[in-house]
């Protein structure tokens, strides 16, 4: 059975749809603030850049594909409803299924210098015969300004509760890893998942890297910060109603191993990911809502 894409609703001039690679529906946004591509597969926002600058904040794979049951590689993957392979099941995709779905714009307006766009996901027959097979109802709001604020809010329409992860598994553009730090965590416990399950203790200091980077920090901070001197740039991340945080990098063997993913990309990217996931998943009563946000904001440092 095939299910036609939901109609894309009236837009205001400053929101443009347009068929990209692959034929993905993307958005193309100018607001006076910034401009941004958000495409509907996985509600995924693939580059924001802030008027007078040049570049994205996002990062994106040169070697992205934009294909059915693929990811893009890098921009903002929403994970849920779980992260990671599924406990349940490990066939499942990795990351759950919300970033391989279509998502339908529900509005789309301008709010002074901002433009404010509104997608929506639920659930279907096929992810309520995935491992994670709830009743669900997910609204994420992306407003592209001078900041870019990310809100994804989860219902549960059912008289019973469910328990779920979710993730904004945001690329952040960078000069070069090796002289990036992100601060902000040093006080906050984490897992490593490339040392095994117990949790090592905070390490009274900014990340920074020297290999494949991959932890869950057990917490989150007011405002994490990427510190970037080669680019004289810190980009801050606020997150809010997030308990756990992902900082990634693959670096050189990872990345030379997967097939979406540019050899040497690895320098020119981190993600930091606002999280609440393993021990931080959220559970939901009958009829509850949860919102976990975050705000970018680019200084010049
Ligand atoms: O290749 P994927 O499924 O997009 O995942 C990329 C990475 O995402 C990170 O969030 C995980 O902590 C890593 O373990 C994983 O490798």
């Amino acid at each position: 059975m095939s299910v036609l894409p939901a109609p894309i609703p009236s837009l205001p001039a400053s929101v443009q749809a347009d068929v990209g690679p692959g034929g993905l529906r993307v958005l193309r946004v100018t607001a006076p603030s910034a401009s941004a591509e958000i495409y509907l597969r996985g509600a995924h926002v693939a580059s924001w850049t802030p008027a007078g600058t040049d570049a994205s904040v996002i990062w994106m794979s040169e070697k992205s594909e934009y294909t059915d049951g693929v990811p893009l590689r890098g921009g903002v993957p929403i994970c849920f409803p779980w992260f990671g392979a599924n406990a349940d099941d490990p066939s499942e995709p990795s990351h759950g299924f919300a970033r391989l779905a279509e998502w339908e714009l529900v509005e789309a307006k301008d709010v002074g210098s901002t433009v404010v766009l509104t997608l929506r996901l639920h659930d279907d027959l096929a992810t309520r015969a995935s491992a994670w097979g709830h009743r669900f109802e997910a609204l994420y709001t992306v407003t592209v300004g001078g900041h870019l604020d990310l809100a994804l809010t989860v219902t549960n329409p059912d008289r019973k509760a469910f328990t779920y992860e979710a993730a904004l598994h945001t690329y952040f553009g960078v000069s070069d890893i090796r002289s990036v730090s992100v601060t902000g965590l040093e006080d906050v416990p984490f897992l490593d998942k490339l040392d095994g399950p117990s949790p090592l203790p905070a390490e009274g200091e900014a990340v920074r890297f020297v290999g494949e980077t991959d932890r869950v920090y057990l917490g989150s901070a007011e405002t994490i910060g990427v510190v970037d001197p080669n680019a004289k740039r810190v980009i801050d991340v606020k997150p809010r109603e997030s308990s756990s945080t992902v900082v990634w990098n693959p670096w050189v063997a990872k990345a030379a191993k997967m097939a979406d993913f540019g050899d040497d990309e690895w320098t020119t990217m981190v993600c930091v990911e606002t999280c609440n996931v393993g021990a931080a998943a959220v559970t939901l009563e009958a009829g509850a809502s949860h919102t976990m946000s975050v705000r970018y904001d680019v200084t010049g440092r």
